[in-house]
């Protein structure tokens, strides 16, 4: 209780708000005008694992300059002293864990395991007040997050179960039984972030438990982005004192029916947007008219280049096919007349057109 008063205190000094609706449970909400590109928020993850193939600096995930391994468990990266030093008081538990599996065990160490391991390790040090614990930054918000264990297939929590039991065997910590450990791989699941790069390729995965209470729209008004593990919330659009912070949780250059396919599966609701109740039929227009299918590929054509010309380029976000917006306009002479009708319909329909061309 106290808690949730010091984060919304914390909230407000930022211009937003939580507010309880149902049936999306927390939502996050604007209490000041942003324009487009302001940053909103920055939060720094409670715990984040590297997964990149490439080495990263388990602290700053950084890859440049030369990466040394800790000697000790072999497994986490670190690009200098100063990185090994602030992450020690954590990772000290974390190097210990490992050591505790037998070298069999070992290789099913997943990088979910290794979040939870973590997660569990940082909870630990916390309560024991060795690191401090600020409204932004402590369990309490972990423990709020969404889990829809209730509505997990059986498949899925016998797999966590068995993940559970590797990391309650790593940590040996009294107060951590495998039903604790089963609802957070089930929180991990509908609340984890991937961390990208700016190219968008992946460097890791991480919990921000502020910027989970941000719910999704298939039209969102803001996105998130990663500078290292950083990550920050800008507006797309001009978000308005009093409108809900909305992001997207899915690859939108998808129809609407896979859309509702791929949210149902990971977080378990039905999107009723405008874009996937109103205005569905249009934007899957639209969608299809710049889809690739050279052979089998599904892609998509976005923008090559970052500015406006008649000879400007569209890439192939899959296979790489390039081909000049003239060209495809006169092939198919069909997005043009779509893109009109998409504006005057609906505003919002410019927004999904800004994200396709
Ligand atoms: C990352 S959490 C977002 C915060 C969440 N509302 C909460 O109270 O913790 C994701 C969950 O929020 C809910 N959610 C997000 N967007 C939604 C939407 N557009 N409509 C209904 N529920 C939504 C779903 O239950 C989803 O699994």
């Amino acid at each position: 209780m106290e808690d949730d008063v010091e984060l919304q205190r914390f909230l407000e000094a930022e211009g937003l708000t939580i507010k309880t609706i149902l049936p999306k449970r927390r939502c996050l909400f604007a209490t000041r005008d942003f324009i487009p590109g302001e940053v909103i928020m920055r939060e720094e993850p409670y715990v984040c694992i590297p997964t990149s193939s490439n080495p990263l600096c388990q602290q700053c995930f950084k890859s440049d300059g030369a990466l040394s391994k800790c000697a000790s468990c072999n497994i986490v990266w670190y690009c200098g002293v100063e990185c090994q030093r602030l992450d020690w008081k954590l990772h000290k538990l974390e190097c210990r864990a490992i050591s505790r599996l037998e070298k069999k065990w070992q290789e099913l160490v997943t990088p979910e395991i290794r979040l939870l391991v973590k997660l569990f390790i940082r909870r630990k040090l916390q309560r024991d007040k060795v690191i401090p614990t600020t409204p932004i930054d402590n369990f309490n918000l972990v423990e709020a997050m969404i889990d829809h264990q209730y509505k997990m297939e059986m498949k899925k929590l016998v797999a966590y179960a068995m993940k559970a039991e590797i990391v309650t065997r790593m940590l040996q910590q009294p107060d951590l039984d495998l039903d604790k450990a089963v609802n957070n791989f089930c929180k991990v699941s509908c609340n984890a972030n991937a961390i990208v790069d700016i190219a968008m390729e992946p460097l890791g995965i991480g919990l921000y438990p502020v910027m989970s209470i941000i719910n999704h729209s298939c039209l969102p008004n803001a996105i998130l982005v990663f500078e290292g593990k950083l990550a920050v919330l800008r507006a797309l659009v001009p978000v308005e004192k009093g409108d809900e912070v909305l992001i997207s949780y899915i690859d939108l250059g998808r129809t609407t029916r896979h859309r509702q396919h791929d949210l149902n599966a990971k977080y378990h609701f039905t999107c009723t947007c405008p874009h996937c109740c109103k205005f569905a039929e249009i934007n899957d227009q639209i969608l299809d008219a710049l889809r690739c299918k050279r052979g089998k590929c599904d892609g998509f054509f976005v923008n090559k280049d970052r500015f406006y010309s008649h000879d400007q380029k569209l890439e192939c976000n899959k296979c790489g096919l390039v081909k000049t917006l003239e060209a495809e306009r006169r092939a198919k002479g069909k997005i043009d007349p779509l893109c009109d009708k998409g504006k005057s319909e609906f505003f919002s329909g410019s927004i999904l057109l800004h994200f396709v061309l």
